[in-house]
């Protein structure tokens, strides 16, 4: 018996994993796990596999990477917080930061590629703005397991590891995200080549709760409130999920944290649908002239045009259920609120990150969150340039090119081929 089981929100049917992604009556809800453990022990590994308890895996990886929470005192006093702590996931060593590729999305693939491993047959085929991807890498290049990453050809830069391997396969395609999403969904008509599952794969959404998780054991406390940039808004639904287990396991306090949840202006679907007071996303009213924002934007990992928002047990419940707030952050407010966190905590963000800060200082200066709140910012990336100093980081070079996502069915074949060859 596995130490969990997946339960559909929807209907309440219990399912068992065979790396399931949704529940089989077609339920319109995200599937849950729920681990037959309610109390949380740590296990004795180095990174977040210390929380293999709220994973859904048996077996664990040897990784470093693991989320860390520490007490803000430089730039918590500049802004006139009492009781402000940072998740940070990246790579800064000193703080015990060792996220080699310097983004939470490394939580989400090391947890997915173990589950993958146990309940699942096939490769995985990851769609990715960057973060993501270069984490699938990182985590085949740790584990030999051969990966399929696709990316917008102006994300291909974004793709490096820190160890060398051959076991990547990478994919670029001209276009943006919402085209990398198109082609890899292609390549997964091909039986072989898996959909990883984005915001419907529990190990993604479980492994991004370990911030939370990191962050109730280090406070003694679930935080009044939970800071985040989101694209997909998967860390927001994530931090939701981990804070009723937390709740559940009754050490850590009984009142879920308010999500402060934010986009970069202006792709901010999610922000529009949720002020508007709407469980749907309108495209036409919440994200008009989409190409045009995703280009305009600062963080273009934020732009996600098919986020979790309606979707049962998605963004909109998340918000619902923790009084929530959405905030739209302009590049400029983000450079300026970046800039400011790294003079006073000495450490550089992804450019994502900074929307986050931002949108904290929006929250302090209206009032949302008072000056002795115990609230937790997640820094979802950060640390490149310390990792480029002391790391030996090495560019993946792309497999294959497509000029636009419809030459995803042409080269099908071929993708499987080569990881036949890797595997
Ligand atoms: C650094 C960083 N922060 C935040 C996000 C948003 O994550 P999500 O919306 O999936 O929670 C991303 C997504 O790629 C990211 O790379």
């Amino acid at each position: 018996m596995r130490p969990y089981q997946l339960i559909c929100p929807g209907c309440g049917a219990v399912l068992e994993d065979h790396y399931t992604l949704a529940c089989p009556s077609g339920c319109r809800a995200l599937v849950r796990a729920d681990y037959r453990k309610k109390r949380l022990d740590l296990r004795d590994e180095p990174g977040i596999f210390r929380f293999a308890d709220w994973l859904p895996v048996e077996g664990t990886l040897p990784a470093e990477a693991g989320p860390v929470t520490y007490r803000s005192t430089a730039f918590a006093r500049e802004i006139g917080l009492e009781n402000l702590w940072i998740g940070f996931s990246g790579y800064w060593p000193e703080h015990g930061a060792r996220i080699t590729t310097c983004s939470f999305k490394e939580l989400e693939a090391l947890p997915t590629v173990v589950r993958m491993r146990e309940t699942g047959s096939g490769t995985l085929v990851v769609a990715s703005a960057g973060n993501t991807g270069r984490a699938f890498c990182q985590t085949a290049a740790v584990t030999g397991i051969p990966v399929v990453v696709v990316v917008p050809t102006g994300g291909r830069d974004r793709i490096w590891t820190a160890e060398p391997t051959d076991r990547a396969c990478l994919i670029t395609v001209d276009g943006d995200y919402s085209d990398a999403i198109a082609a890899a969904d292609t390549l997964c008509n091909t039986p072989g080549l898996v959909p990883e599952g984005g915001a419907r794969n529990v190990a993604r959404r479980d492994g991004m709760g370990t911030v939370m998780l990191d962050a109730a054991v280090s406070i003694g406390r679930v935080p009044e409130h939970y800071v985040q940039a989101v694209g997909s808004g998967t860390g927001g639904i994530a931090a939701w999920e981990a804070a009723m287990r937390l709740i559940g396991d009754g050490r850590f306090g009984s009142a879920l944290p308010r999500l402060h949840l934010a986009q970069n202006i202006p792709f901010i679907p999610m922000v529009r649908a949720w002020q508007a007071g709407r469980r749907e996303i309108v495209p036409e009213i919440d994200m008009p002239d989409a190409r045009r924002s995703i280009a305009a934007v600062s963080a273009d990992v934020l732009t996600n045009r098919n986020p979790p928002y309606a979707i049962g047990g998605g963004v909109y419940d998340a918000l619902t259920a923790t009084d929530g707030r959405m905030y739209g952050v302009e590049n400029r407010a983000a450079e300026e609120a970046g800039r400011h966190f790294t003079g006073a905590e000495g450490i550089d963000l992804d450019p994502a990150a900074a929307v986050a800060v931002a949108a904290l200082l929006e929250a302090v200066e209206s009032g949302a969150i008072s000056p002795g709140d115990c609230t937790l910012l997640n820094i979802t990336g950060g640390g490149y340039r310390r990792a480029e100093e002391s790391l030996d980081l090495r560019v993946v070079e792309p497999s294959f090119r497509l000029r636009s996502p419809d030459g995803a069915a042409a080269c099908a074949r071929d993708v499987l081929g080569w990881v036949n060859e890797h595997a």
